[in-house]
């Protein structure tokens, strides 16, 4: 049987008086694509930042596969092997493509403040891996020739890349994507598709993301949460989920519209 990797059981979060997601539950299994959707303020963020340490659930827990890492800090929730990218990029634009990676790398080494003051042999030996890593890192995401640009220079569809790639550099086992196709045109859309599959198979990472792009979701996530108003009211495959009466009028009928 797939171990499952992330689970959140019965997790509620409140915001105030405001209930924000209510009973959520959740078992993605290792090495699965899955997604999770639903009108604008149903919860779905809310939902990534409990996962990531962000909030405290005010009720129910998270494990990554059996550690209960409810309480984390944002941290140590990247130290456990969960990476996220966000809704709005956030990419160091005045420091160079290069090193919005390298910062990312830097949560693996293992050398000591002392280490980094009086540069000891350990210090610049894992420098050089992180850095040599990162070159490697952007050459697969095919920003190699653009290392050295500050990451202000970058077009739109480069910057989202160049956020997949640094949340992998962290090495996770848990991939994150708060709504990757945000602002691409169609073409970008299909080659995003194409390397969420890929980065899936190349990293073996687990890829759980919100999308509100139909096409995205549709395509190539193999099962679906769908959310309105904090509560969860469908689950499924694609075909399911497109079928699912109360989705077409929770979601898909209000949105099919304006980005179906
Ligand atoms: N920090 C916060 N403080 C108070 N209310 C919040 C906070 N963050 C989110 N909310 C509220 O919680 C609800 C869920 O918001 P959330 O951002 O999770 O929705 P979403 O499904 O991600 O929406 P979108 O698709 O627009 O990103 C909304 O009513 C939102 O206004």
């Amino acid at each position: 049987m797939q171990r499952v990797v992330l689970k959140l059981d019965s997790v509620t979060h409140y915001f105030g008086g405001l209930r924000a997601v209510h009973n959520f539950n959740l078992e993605l299994p290792e090495g699965a694509l899955w997604g999770l959707i639903g009108p604008n303020g149903a919860g779905k963020t809310t939902i990534f930042n409990l996962i990531t340490g962000v909030y405290i659930p005010t009720e129910g827990k998270i494990y990554l596969y059996d550690k209960d890492i409810t309480t984390y800090k944002p941290h140590d929730v990247v130290a456990v092997g969960i990476a996220r990218t966000f809704q709005n990029l956030r990419i160091f634009g005045n420091l160079t493509v290069l090193d919005n990676i390298r910062i990312a790398g830097h949560y693996r080494l293992k050398y000591g403040l002392v280490d980094s003051i009086i540069r000891t042999p350990s210090y610049y030996k894992e420098e050089k891996s992180v850095t040599e890593e990162s070159l490697e890192l952007l050459e697969l995401f095919k920003l190699k020739d653009k290392a050295y640009l500050p990451a202000k220079a970058l077009p739109y569809g480069e910057l989202r890349r160049l956020e997949i790639a640094r949340a992998l550099a962290t090495h996770p086992k848990l991939l994150l994507l708060d709504e990757p196709a945000a602002g691409m045109n169609p073409k970008e859309v299909s080659e995003l598709m194409e390397m969420i599959l890929w980065i899936r198979n190349h990293f073996k990472v687990t890829v759980y993301l919100i999308e509100h792009h139909m096409q995205v979701v549709m395509g190539i996530c193999e099962r679906i949460k769908v959310m309105d108003f904090g509560e969860t009211i469908a689950e499924g495959t694609p075909t399911e989920i497109q079928n699912n009466p109360r989705v077409i009028e929770a979601y898909l009928g209000r949105r099919a519209n304006v980005k179906g």
